[in-house]
């Protein structure tokens, strides 16, 4: 349900001098008066959607919005429209992400009873092509944002246990999956589990987003109320009417610790018909829904090998240029999500399908778990993501429950499947300190 504001917005973006271009906004020391800026972030509240040295950190919150079921997209696009679109802006940088911006994390199904939510911090850092700028955003009563806090030390999970649903149990669902695609009803349906990991103490969500920008630096580091993690893959950006996907299916995931090894034994693994058929419905669901958006679109003609530090993926990158409106806008990036949602990367194919057997056989809520997180800004540009190698922070932070899922087809095997997301789950747990999932 859409509530109207009748707030007026306030947006000013302004470079910061003197921030060297190599500096990523989650390391400790700035060189300049922002110096130690992780540590002054505050812990908890804080949005952030960073890949290695550029990106989006914001803090404090002016706005929430939060919707659930099948029209949450519209709800929140609503919302977003309404509250930019007579804002007072000020953007002396006029760089994707300055100017006034909502990060946002949506649900995965229609279903889910977790809320998903849009929301407009009072403060955001951004970086992008080595500038470094930051954007205050408040209403006309409002008080001056929020500034940096004193340094507080970034806290190291400690004793963190993990627990993990039934193996057996899973490898099951698993095995029915494979019969009922065997039968005819599907062609891919992607499947996931859950494991929950609890500390005795409050988790420091700026720790964590540290340990996964320097670890996975090709990935989007996100945070958004409460759901974090490094995902690979990028379900749309959108800048100047330029869009950007990237598609992932097909994972390989022996780490033999020899990278060569690794790479070349992936090249072999992944070329075989089930992980190519496998990327090819996430890559053929993408470009029917994308295509009729766009005046062009351009898609790798063979996968590549996405090599991260924990799988190697089969990936492929779409490019291409969206059409006008007949009014001269353009579709909004969070309107391109909603439409791409759910790829066949997470949901299968065909999707009505997919997803129906998912609502029957998979044992846990995804919540906002492989749903669009990211973020938009006042003309509709953003970035979205997909949900992916992270998890939902408990409410009383000091556990995350942790998601991992992945593809399977008619020549699936559950033990592999089960390993797959094994290593899926790995950057958050060693962010969390833990070394194998028990
Ligand atoms: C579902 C996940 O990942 C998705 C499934 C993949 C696969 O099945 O090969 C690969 C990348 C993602 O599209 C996950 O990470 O939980």
């Amino acid at each position: 349900m859409l509530t109207m504001t009748k707030q007026h917005l306030h947006a000013r973006s302004y470079f910061i001098d003197g921030v060297g271009s190599a500096v990523s906004p989650f390391d400790s020391e700035l060189p300049t008066d922002l110096t130690d800026f992780l540590t002054r972030l505050p812990a908890s509240g804080l949005s952030a959607w960073v890949r290695g040295h550029s990106g989006l950190v914001g803090w404090g919150e002016l706005s929430r919005f939060e919707t659930k079921g099948a029209d949450r997209f519209a709800d929140a696009s609503d919302f977003w429209k309404q509250l930019s679109a007579g804002a007072d802006v000020d953007d002396a940088v006029r760089l994707p992400g300055s100017g006034p911006v909502a990060f946002g994390s949506f649900g995965f199904s229609d279903r889910t009873d977790i809320p998903s939510v849009l929301i407009v911090p009072r403060v955001v850092l951004g970086r992008h092509s080595g500038r470094v700028w930051v954007t205050t955003m408040s209403f006309d009563d409002e008080p001056a944002p929020e500034r940096l806090g004193a340094p507080s030390p970034l806290e190291r999970p400690r004793a963190v246990t993990v627990t993990a649903g039934g193996r057996d149990d899973w490898e099951e669902t698993v095995g029915k999956v494979v019969d009922r695609i065997r039968a005819g009803e599907a062609k891919k349906v992607v499947m996931a589990r859950d494991a929950a990991a609890r500390s005795d103490e409050p988790l420091d969500v700026r720790f964590l987003l540290g340990h996964l920008n320097a670890h996975y630096p090709t990935c989007w580091t996100y945070h958004v109320d409460g759901m974090l993690g490094a995902t690979p893959e990028l379900l749309v950006s959108s800048h100047d009417g330029a869009v950007h996907s990237r598609v992932l299916a097909g994972t390989f995931y022996n780490n033999s610790g020899d990278h060569d090894v690794d790479v070349e034994a992936a090249r072999h693994v992944l070329a075989k018909s089930k992980d190519s058929a496998e990327h090819k419905y996430a890559v053929d669901s993408l470009v029917e829904t994308l295509s009729p958006l766009c005046s062009s679109l351009e898609v790798d003609c063979e996968p590549f090998l996405l090599e991260l530090p924990n799988v190697i993926h089969l990936a492929s990158d779409a490019r291409g240029h969206l059409t006008h409106r007949s009014d001269g806008s353009r579709v909004s990036s969070l309107e391109i999500a909603a439409a791409l949602h759910p790829t066949a990367a997470v949901g299968g194919t065909p999707r009505g399908r997919a997803l129906e057997l998912i609502d029957e056989l998979e044992a846990t809520d995804r919540g906002r778990y492989a749903g669009p997180v990211g973020w938009i800004g006042a003309s509709g540009d953003g970035e979205w993501g997909l949900a992916l190698r992270g998890g939902r922070l408990d409410e009383d932070g000091r556990g995350v429950r942790l998601f991992a899922g992945g593809g399977i087809v008619g020549e699936s095997v559950p033990e592999y499947e089960w390993l797959e997301t094994v290593a899926k789950l790995a950057p958050m747990l060693a962010a969390l300190g833990v070394r194998t999932e028990r």
